[in-house]
């Protein structure tokens, strides 16, 4: 899922796993000729199952921070190519989304993108029909969020397929479409190397890690070269640039990023060099 605080997730989230759950039962015969195995009941992850407190967790950027990594560390605990799993949160940030995306893809299951398209009013209405006995974000909390929101883009392969609706719309009209896109559709395999030879395991770690520093050096050097704001970047192995954001980037914060997609891709040892390296840089664009 993805949407601005109180922009009807949950409600989306519940409506559509009972369709999904529908779903699966009425189409057994079909999932079972097509070798499909699929776990009757959908999981949602949100901060209700996880016992987060809504109204502290997005008050400062460190319980932020700890409120994300317990979703993220759910969703590698519960997701599995067997089980449809709905991350019931704002999941604001297209970097974060990244990170679901490259989780579903190392399992090899297909992913897609909810977006509860409620405008900033409509959430404020919902949010102030809420009763003070249902804890929920304070109305700071709920427009700072809303301002650092980043709106999926079904051009990223993280936000797509994406399925966009606003509060009138009916869950059950997409249902086909969903299922298709998470029932049976392939997984993706966009990073795949077909043409080049893979890696052996044993440099695999080695190679990452070095393709990967010798971007980090070559954003870093071009930073001190006086590059900046909205420049491409070639770095080495990739055909992608990256592109500096409009502020300085930190030796921190990259070294950062690196450690990350190292842990995110540690396991997928049959992706070539040039296809970690594009890979790398598409994160860290996502994240800048
Ligand atoms: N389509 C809708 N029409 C009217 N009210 C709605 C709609 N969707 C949700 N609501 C109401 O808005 C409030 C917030 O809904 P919900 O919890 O589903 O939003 P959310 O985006 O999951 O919120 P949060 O960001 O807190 O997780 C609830 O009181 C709910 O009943």
């Amino acid at each position: 899922m993805c949407g601005i605080p109180c922009s009807g997730k949950t409600t989306r989230a519940t409506e559509l796993a009972s369709l999904l759950e529908k779903y699966i039962s009425d189409h057994a015969p079909t999932l079972s000729e097509k070798k499909i195995s699929i776990r009757p009941n959908v999981v949602i992850l949100n901060d209700e199952s996880l016992k987060i407190d809504k109204t502290s967790a997005y008050s400062d950027p460190t319980s932020e921070k700890n409120a994300r990594a317990s979703l993220l560390s759910a969703v590698e605990r519960h997701l599995s190519r067997e089980t449809l799993l709905i991350c019931d949160s704002t999941n604001y940030i297209k970097g974060f989304r990244y990170q679901l995306y490259c989780i579903a893809r190392a399992l090899g299951t297909p992913h897609c993108v909810i977006y509860c398209g409620s405008t900033p009013t409509q959430s404020l209405q919902f949010h102030s029909s809420i009763s003070d006995s249902q804890k929920t974000y304070p109305l700071d909390t709920l427009q700072a969020l809303t301002s650092r929101f980043e709106e999926p883009d079904s051009r990223n392969r993280w936000d797509s397929p994406l399925f966009i609706f606003s509060p009138s719309d009916d869950s059950a009209s997409e249902i086909e479409n969903i299922a298709q896109a998470l029932i049976y559709k392939k997984p993706p395999q966009p990073n795949l190397s077909t043409v080049v030879k893979p890696l052996t395991e044993t440099n695999y770690l080695h190679s990452m890690d070095r393709a990967t520093q010798e971007i980090v050096d070559a954003v870093l050097q071009a930073q001190q070269d006086g590059k900046g704001g909205g420049e491409s970047i070639v770095v080495p192995r990739s055909e992608v640039k990256v592109v500096l954001p409009g502020r300085t980037v930190t030796m921190s914060e990259m070294r950062r990023l690196r450690r990350q997609f190292t842990n995110l891709n540690k396991m997928h040892t049959e992706l070539d060099l040039e296809k970690l390296a594009g890979g790398f840089v598409e994160y860290v664009n996502a994240n800048f």
